[in-house]
């Protein structure tokens, strides 16, 4: 029997006013691809906002090397948390993530920072929730499902560190300050599973990006 989807129709007219609005936006490249919808913005945030969100999360990603060894086999292997949601430049940022997608910021998690060591990776996950998890009801209650995923790069890693999309064969290099975005449903409201992606390992450098994950009503 198929998991229960309350939020199927929400997330299928989300899903077309995003759409159109991205479609409009000349900044917005789509990424020729059939079954999922993934967009990308280059320079979406400048050199200075890259720098200073890195030292955020530099500030936050502590013990990080100790730490990371005991969780070297793990699944997603990168230091991850809150950033500072009080932070001035934080709140513009999302502000402008809010207005060129055209969802609600209310509608959002929190900002994550993320960042990779030398090997370190998240292996290929979708961002939607299993909706027979524990941990679902609670969900349902807090926003629903994960409707759209943003995600910006903040550095250039010297090697490896590709966000890969292994079932759609879509790779996207980091490239500072670039954003992408993707709709974690069908356009029918549905789990788009060929929404799967991955943070290959980072070969030589660290990388460092912020996600914000848009549910498919208010969040709280
Ligand atoms: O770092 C990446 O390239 C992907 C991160 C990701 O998939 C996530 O945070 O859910
Ligand atoms: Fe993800």
């Amino acid at each position: 029997m198929p998991a229960p989807n309350p939020d199927r129709k929400a997330l299928a007219t989300l899903g077309a006013a995003v759409r159109e609005r991205l479609a409009g936006d000349p900044s917005v490249y789509k990424v020729p691809v059939a079954t999922a919808e993934i967009h990308a913005v280059a320079s979406f945030l400048s050199e200075s906002e890259c720098r200073h969100l890195i030292g955020l999360i530099d500030e936050v990603a502590r013990p990080s090397e100790l730490f990371d060894e005991a969780y070297r086999e793990a699944y997603r292997t990168s230091y991850s948390g809150d950033v500072d949601q009080s932070d001035g430049i934080v709140r513009s940022i999302e502000r402008r993530l809010s207005d060129l997608i055209g969802i609600d910021l209310a509608w959002s998690e929190t900002v994550q920072g993320q960042r990779y060591l030398p090997g370190q990776e998240f292996r290929a996950h979708c961002d939607w929730f299993d909706t027979e998890a524990a941990y679902w009801p609670s969900e349902v209650a807090r926003g629903g499902q994960r409707s759209w995923t943003a995600m910006a790069y903040l550095n250039d890693v010297e090697d490896g560190g590709v966000t890969e999309f292994p079932r759609i064969g879509v790779s996207i290099p980091p490239q500072a300050g670039s954003l992408i975005l993707w709709n974690n449903a069908t356009p029918d409201g549905a789990p788009n599973l060929e929404t799967l992606h991955a943070a290959l390992p980072v070969k030589a450098g660290v990388k460092y990006v912020i996600t914000k994950w848009f549910r498919t009503r208010r969040w709280s």
